[in-house]
């Protein structure tokens, strides 16, 4: 498909000229097409409501956390899951509906416990026997006081993904273990305390998952799990959370599903299991659906490098900073030239970034037409865990983010300053 362009031939990115973007906001630069990030969770609705399921879409805003982000999550009725202090301390600062929040995680302090309480976060999904006692240790404090949690299990479920971001095996650090038992046992003692409202179960079996089978596995054994629970601890389920880690196209190599299609995949399977009940609400997290096909990151060409007989080295204004991905999980991605993205390449470069690393590789093989030292270059579907992963390494500014929607454009995050680099520095002279 080719990329939307103005009448001056320019790559546009919700409307707005891209050369504009990086001439007004300077680069490196994140720019969202915001209407992009509406489109898919209006998409994730429909097929709940055309299979007359009670939901919840819940955006996993560890792909992408801002106050923007969760003002446009709060815009479109999503509910938003966190996984630590500092998104919840975002979100609230967003004025995002605390009812409408589920805090994760697989080690959540005390301190980040007591933030939730008082906070009054709709959920919080237990994730190991020491959370449930912590939690149950601080309810205690207010007897009168309920809460609504979930509990997190591991299904057994290996999804064919990137080893650092599959989740849902026996062997992994989140979540109670499901054929051990763990899982069992943990729902008898949550039951047992009348302060928590148990909702239900919660699974996530990975992320940048291509084939919807792990889903289906999943949602069967979840499915089994409930009527496991219903049988031997007389207990019924609201809410199935099934988790996120629908897959999106990086490349032209990608060909994912559309990333609702394994929602649909998932009701018709848990409609199927005859459950002894009425079926629970189906709670979803999608995060890089969301974010990342809505994101790009303009950088500006600067130096160069050939050597006679190897592939050139052509390197940008940022990097492995902003964006980590390439250099942990090897990351594909596709960069075009901002100012003509439909040109045909006529080369096959290593487009590298700033940092004082060697594994510093943005593109291994960038597809590009030639490019000049103050070239704008635009990577596509970096929406999501780039901002949200970005480092101050080699003490780069994190640079700013700007939300494009209907041909205007608006700052959402100031670019770091050098001020901003030192600012918790103390002296030691
Ligand atoms: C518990 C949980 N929910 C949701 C997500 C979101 O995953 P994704 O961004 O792949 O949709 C993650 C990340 O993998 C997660 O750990
Ligand atoms: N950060 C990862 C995904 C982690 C998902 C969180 N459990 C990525 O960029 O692909």
């Amino acid at each position: 498909m080719s990329d939307p362009t103005n009448d001056a031939g320019h790559l546009t990115i919700g409307g707005v000229d891209s050369l504009q973007l990086a001439e007004q906001f300077q680069t490196p630069l994140y720019v969202y097409d915001v209407s992009a990030i509406r489109d898919q969770i209006r998409a994730f609705k429909r097929v709940f409501e055309a299979q007359h399921f009670n939901y919840a879409v819940s955006y996993a805003s560890k792909a992408f956390a801002t106050i923007a982000m969760y003002q446009v999550a709060k815009q479109e009725a999503c509910h938003v899951d966190v996984v630590s202090g500092g998104e919840l301390y975002t979100a609230a600062q967003a004025d995002f509906p605390m009812a409408d929040v589920s805090f994760h995680g697989n080690n959540k302090s005390e301190k980040e416990l007591r933030e939730a309480l008082a906070l009054k976060v709709g959920t919080i999904v237990v994730d190991n026997f020491y959370e449930l006692q912590l939690l149950g240790h601080l309810l205690a404090e207010t007897p009168e006081r309920t809460q609504n949690i979930l509990l997190r299990v591991t299904p057994g479920i290996s999804a064919h993904t990137h080893a650092y971001i599959s989740t849902g095996q026996t062997d992994s650090k989140f979540g109670f273990d499901v054929d051990s038992g763990l899982a069992f046992k943990a729902a008898k003692l949550a039951l047992a305390n009348p302060q928590f409202n148990l909702l239900g179960i919660h699974a996530h079996i990975g992320s940048q998952i291509f084939d919807v089978a792990g889903f289906i596995g999943a949602t069967q054994k979840l499915a089994n799990i409930l009527k496991d629970w219903h049988e031997q601890l007389d207990y019924t389920p609201s809410v199935l959370n099934v988790g996120g880690g629908f897959g999106i196209a990086y490349t032209k190599d990608d060909d994912p599903i559309p990333a609702e299609d394994f929602v649909e995949a998932i009701l018709k399977t848990l409609r199927a299991q005859n459950l002894p009940f009425d079926l629970p609400a189906v709670w979803i997290e999608p995060g890089r659906s969301i974010v990342g096909p809505a994101g790009f990151q303009l950088y500006t060409v600067g130096s160069s490098k050939n050597v006679e007989g190897l592939r050139p080295y052509i390197a940008i204004d940022g990097g492995m900073g902003d964006n980590l991905r390439p250099a942990l999980y090897q990351a594909e991605y596709e960069a075009v030239k901002a100012d003509d993205p439909n040109a045909q390449p006529t080369q096959d470069v290593h487009l590298v970034g700033k940092y004082c690393e060697s594994g510093d590789i943005l593109i291994n093989h960038a597809h590009l037409p030639a490019v000049q030292p103050g070239d704008v270059l635009a990577v596509k579907s970096c929406g999501a865990y780039g901002y949200s992963m970005a480092s101050n390494y080699n003490r780069n500014p994190i640079p700013a983010v700007v939300f494009a929607e209907n041909g205007q454009a608006k700052l959402v995050v100031r670019r770091q300053s050098y001020a901003d680099l030192t600012q918790n520095d103390l002296s030691y002279d």
